[in-house]
């Protein structure tokens, strides 16, 4: 029954089952598992006199006086009236639709929904469709369901067609099959799957039915983290490679470096040794803020893999990073007997270093993607390290490990995000934080200002030019456009140079050869210039410690968790430093994020708020990210489950042998299948 068709089910037929299929309902069983998006509360006419202050109501009735309408300003209007339920009447205003006066008419029925403003004793109503008057009388004769859910709907399907055909389909299904057993269901407080539908389409409170919403997600959300923690324990039980840890050139490396490592940055090397240093295979991320100090980590981990005799592989996000990387890392690898190499996609005599590496002559690559292409063979790949600008997936990251005989590997991640989202981004990963940031850093000042005060801005850096430091300019642009508005680094570059003309002002964007990036970057590193104007290639890793002044303009244009990023090419040494965002925008959002980025310098408290106001689609680029895509699950509003979920997960496994379970596990192992193996 539950993979019929729903065009047999009483009062739809093909037509309408074609309408529904635009919503990807095709069988009874889509229908039943067709879950309301919410919950509204349909206030009847009874209970008119009872309406709260900004309670949400949804009512049907006919309008009783002659509507009203009112123009206070050029966009400002309202229609006033009153309209009848039956057994009672209200008062209704409508704003700023002037042109449905000419329907409202006396006599006529509308539907509205709307919000009750208990001062004006009135509802500002937000919706309003004009139903047959037949279809309101029905409506006024049943008015004990208090609540009603709410679907995704189409412009043909109205809320109501929608209601009275799964009302059909629930009238012809009596039992289904849970896949959850009791026992579970209990332990995580948790509704049969038939209460939970019938409960969730015929709505008795409003807390039962969140209880009921409350099983599709979370019986989805422990699919996928047991899904995820199967993974991860099966990655552990692989025999990976054993690395020899030298642990007295490790400790003779650590103390010849120019400063004391902080006490996380020891406890992640110690967790990164002992992955490396046992039989399973390391999947470890390493989750710290910009500037914690994320690079000598990796940088270890290199030398063991290296010393151990085996080849290991640093994957950096952009050219620039990784020319960065190879400058910094070659000298101290020098000193070590260990050559390692740069491979970009603009290296030039690329077979020469392939058959270094074939060869195994070198042992620590250092480049973008181009590393990782199918005709770069390793001799002995034994570590590979990437970051989590390079959004692999948990599918890619099996396939890094394909390129040598299970490698250990390394994510490192400069966006600290909070501990139950990273539950269920890096579910398949072993997670160490760098929480504390080196030794005399100060925070960094953050300002905001509008284009008006550029000028004090420049008297500003001035200031600090003066003083032997170096500062960033970073514009939104490349070159002036007529189709987006913003400073472009071109322009920008040429109208400073002129205004620091004691100073040597570079210039770096993505469009540059690679020769003149690298180029660009240097003189900047080594000093010879004062101030870089750049795009945001410079966004991930740049490193230069004498930087003390970041100036950002259209700050309103960038992500809060770019803005961190870009915020920390600064404040890498003890120096004070600075950062001023130009906002071109009166705008409240613009106001807020403002806000936030002037009053704390804590990527945590970043990403949580950028998470809240740019929404995880455009937060993470999810698909980019290779999470699936949920169907019940909202990574914003229900990672609170994220925490109990891992409890079920972890219980799921202790019962892979239970009959009882056998179906929760074949659709864990579906999900497993389609998405992670
Ligand atoms: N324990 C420490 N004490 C003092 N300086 C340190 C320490 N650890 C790292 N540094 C220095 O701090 C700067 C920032 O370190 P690093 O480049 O590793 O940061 P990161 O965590 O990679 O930041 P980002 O995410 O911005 O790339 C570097 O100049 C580095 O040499």
């Amino acid at each position: 029954m539950l993979k019929r068709d729903i065009q047999f089910l009483k009062g739809v037929g093909p037509q309408r089952a074609k309408l529904f299929k635009k919503l990807g309902v095709e069988t009874v069983e889509d229908l039943l598992f067709f879950i309301p998006r919410d919950l509204q509360r349909i206030t009847n006419a009874n209970s008119l006199t009872n309406l709260q202050d900004k309670e949400k109501v949804s009512l049907e009735g006919q309008i009783v006086e002659t509507p009203f309408l009112k123009k206070v300003r050029n966009n400002l209007s309202f229609i006033n009236t009153t309209i009848s339920t039956g057994n009672g009447r209200v008062k209704i205003v409508i704003f700023n639709r002037p042109y449905l006066l000419n329907k409202l008419k006396v006599n006529s029925f509308v539907a509205i929904e709307g919000v009750y403003n208990n001062q004006y004793k009135q509802i500002t109503v937000s919706d309003l469709k004009f139903p047959s008057s037949k279809s309101v009388a029905i409506n006024e004769k049943t008015p004990e369901s208090k609540y009603v859910p709410v679907y995704n709907s189409t412009e043909e399907l109205s809320q109501k067609i929608i209601r009275q055909t799964i009302f059909a389909a629930l009238t012809t299904i009596k039992n289904i099959d849970d896949s959850l057993p009791e026992e579970f269901r209990l332990r995580f407080g948790l509704h049969s799957l038939s209460e939970s539908i019938r409960g969730i389409h015929l709505p008795v409170s409003e807390q039962h039915w969140h209880k009921c919403k409350n099983r599709f997600i979370f019986e989805e959300l422990t699919v996928f983290q047991t899904a995820m923690l199967y993974s991860k324990q099966l990655a552990h039980n692989e025999i990976g490679i054993q690395q020899y840890i030298d642990n007295r050139t490790v400790e003779g490396f650590i103390n010849n470096l120019k400063f004391s490592l902080t006490d996380d940055q020891k406890k992640v090397i110690g967790d990164i040794l002992r992955d490396m240093g046992s039989q399973r295979s390391m999947n470890r991320l390493v989750q710290g803020d910009v500037g914690s100090g994320k690079t000598i980590v990796a940088t270890v981990a290199l030398l063991v893999a290296a010393l151990s005799g085996g080849q290991g592989v640093l994957l950096a996000p952009t050219e620039i990073l990784a020319e960065q990387h190879y400058k910094n890392l070659y000298p101290i690898f020098k000193e070590h007997k260990i050559e390692v190499v740069i491979l970009t996609s603009s290296t030039k005599d690329k077979e020469k270093i392939y058959m270094k590496i074939q060869g195994g002559e070198s042992q620590v690559v250092i480049g973008t993607h181009a590393v990782l292409q199918q005709n770069v063979e390793y001799k002995n790949l034994s570590l590979i390290v990437t970051d989590e600008q390079h959004r692999f997936g948990v599918k890619q990251r099996a396939a890094l490990r394909a390129k040598g005989k299970h490698p250990d590997v390394l994510v490192m991640s400069a966006t600290p995000i909070p501990r139950t989202l990273s539950q269920v981004l890096y579910g398949d990963l072993d997670v160490s934080m760098i929480k504390q940031m080196p030794m005399g850093r100060k925070p960094i000042l953050t300002y905001s200002v509008s284009p008006q005060s550029r000028e004090k801005v420049y008297e500003f850096i001035i200031k600090e030019l003066k003083q032997g430091k170096q500062g960033y300019i970073i514009c939104p642009l490349i070159e002036e456009s007529e189709k987006v508005t913003g400073e472009s680094a071109i322009t920008y570059h040429s109208n400073v140079s002129k205004i620091f003309d004691k100073y040597k002002v570079g210039l770096l964007h993505g469009q540059m050869k690679q020769e003149e990036k690298d180029q660009a970057m240097l003189k900047f590193k080594e000093g010879y210039f004062n101030m870089l104007v750049s795009t945001t290639v410079v966004e991930v890793g740049v490193d230069v410690p004498n930087a003390t002044v970041i100036v950002i303009e259209n700050a309103e244009k960038f992500g809060l968790a770019q803005l961190h990023q870009l915020r920390g090419r600064v404040g890498r040494s003890s120096l004070q430093s600075y950062c001023i965002l130009i906002c071109h925008s009166n705008s409240e959002t613009a106001k807020k994020r403002m806000g936030i980025m002037t009053s704390t310098t804590d990527g945590f408290r970043i990403s949580e708020e950028d998470l809240k106001l740019r929404g995880p689609g455009e937060f993470f680029g999810i698909r980019q990210h290779g999470l699936p895509e949920f169907k019940y699950f909202n990574l914003l509003n229900d990672l609170s489950q994220v925490s109990k979920g891992k409890e079920a997960a972890e219980f799921l496994i202790s019962k892979l042998q239970d009959e009882r379970y056998a179906h929760i596990f074949s659709k864990i192992s579906d999900f497993y299948h389609n998405y992670l193996n």
